[in-house]
């Protein structure tokens, strides 16, 4: 954080002058607009509620905003220290060699007060490490819980090249705020997550809402019951959000239209079978997605996961709509290794490694299964040698299959929500 810009606080001022601008205008307006009787009546009620609401009212001045630093945040930073006063028991204070004087600066959930224009203005610091991230669900409205899942992108085990490519594409994707401005598209991206189940998808959505400290919007087709129901879920998803639709080959619309389309954007829009007008469908989940973004929630995330990518329609999949398409595939060395990091706080060689990088060259297991088998035991030795049984029996067993069973039955999928 650099104190000592050209930014300074009466920058502040031209807030707290537009705020206490905001509600004058607002009592002007009632002055103009109604006859006195009308006015009384208003000020004992609206004035009042106004009044309440002002003092009341919550204002975030976030580090950041867009793609650059929030030139009221560095004014606030500067102006806020000189606010400390005898209510304040804990404050830091520190002095650079190069400068006479020391600095003081508020610490972290500190209050200060400040007035201006009649208005109290109480502040306080919060840093984004701290800011509890929610997790909406709709339910006629968006009900939220906190995030309580607890993924991030250092305990995700998948390939080193794949974490970082997502870390490089959100980086790229934040940093863009002009780029999309210039180009007038919306400000939004979309991943579709794909792979079989325990392989990751929800871990990797709590992993990217940590990464990028933003809220995530859960939406199940059960709760949507039609078009308009669907436009009004989707548009009140602020900015900074994660829009996550999953198991979206689940859907049964979407199975209809993958059998009676061509996938041609065109026909998909126009020959829809009639719909009834408690459904919802594919085009009116596309048409609200393509509005996001444009319509309200900018810096919005879209995330669509599915088990069975070949099922969908590729409509949905165009780039655009899902940019990038994630693999979440089943554990590999590289994954492992951070599996045995979390489970057994293993972080270097051990001897039994090799062997289980050899067994899962030729077994297919999911990162959810080996999870559970590294939890067994704490003792590394004991846990890793229950790991390579296991995967040993596991080898075992697919051999044994693919002889008597040369095509296996697909499986339902269970569908469930862990965040
Ligand atoms: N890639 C992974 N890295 C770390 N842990 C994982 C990973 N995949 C699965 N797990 C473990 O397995 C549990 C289930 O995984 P998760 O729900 O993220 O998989 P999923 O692919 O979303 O499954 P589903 O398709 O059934 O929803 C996680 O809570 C975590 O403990």
């Amino acid at each position: 954080m650099n104190f000592f810009n050209d930014v300074s606080p009466t920058s502040l001022f031209t807030v707290y002058a537009s705020l206490s601008a905001s509600m004058m205008l607002l009592q002007s307006a009632v002055y103009n607009i109604f006859p006195k009787p009308v006015r009384d009546y208003i000020s004992s009620k609206l004035i009042n509620y106004f009044g309440r609401l002002k003092a009341e009212a919550t204002m975030t001045v976030d580090e950041f905003w867009g793609a650059g630093n929030n030139e009221y945040y560095d004014a606030a930073r500067l102006y806020l220290p000189t606010k400390i006063g005898p209510r304040n028991l804990k404050f830091k204070v520190g002095k650079l060699p190069s400068r006479k004087t020391p600095d003081i600066e508020l610490l972290e959930g500190e209050e200060v007060f400040d007035e201006f224009d009649n208005i109290i203005v109480k502040w306080r610091l919060l840093t984004e490490e701290n800011k509890v991230l929610e997790l909406y669900i709709y339910d006629r409205s968006w009900r939220h819980v906190d995030l309580q899942h607890p993924a991030t992108f250092d305990t995700l085990a998948i390939e080193p090249e794949l974490k970082q490519a997502i870390l490089d594409d959100l980086d790229r994707f934040i940093s863009r705020k002009d780029f999309y401005r210039k180009i007038g598209k919306a400000w939004k991206r979309g991943y579709l997550l794909y792979g079989p189940p325990g392989t990751g998808k929800s871990s990797l959505v709590a992993a990217i809402a940590k990464y990028l400290k933003f809220n995530v919007y859960c939406l199940e087709f059960n709760s949507i019951k039609s078009d308009a129901n669907l436009r009004q879920a989707l548009l009140s998803i602020p900015n900074k959000s994660i829009l996550v639709v999953e198991d979206i080959d689940s859907n049964k619309i979407v199975h209809d239209r993958s059998q009676q389309s061509d996938s041609d954007d065109d026909q998909l829009y126009s020959s829809y079978s009639p719909k009834k007008p408690e459904e919802f469908t594919l085009s009116g989940l596309l048409n609200s997605i393509d509005g996001l973004g444009s319509s309200c929630g900018d810096e919005t995330i879209i995330i669509f996961t599915t088990n069975h990518k070949e099922k969908l329609d590729p409509a949905l999949l165009r780039p655009g709509r899902m940019d990038m398409h994630i693999n979440m595939s089943y554990c590999g060395s590289q994954s492992f290794r951070v599996l045995a990091s979390n489970y057994l706080d293993l972080h270097g060689h051990h001897p039994l490694l090799e062997q289980i990088d050899g067994l899962l060259e030729t077994t297919e297991v999911t990162p959810a299964v080996l999870a559970e088998e590294l939890l067994k035991n704490d003792d590394p030795d004991v846990a890793l040698g229950g790991v390579v049984n296991f995967l040993k029996r596991k080898k075992m067993e697919t051999e044994t299959e693919k002889k008597t069973k040369p095509r296996r039955s697909k499986r339902r999928k269970t569908i469930r929500r862990d965040f």
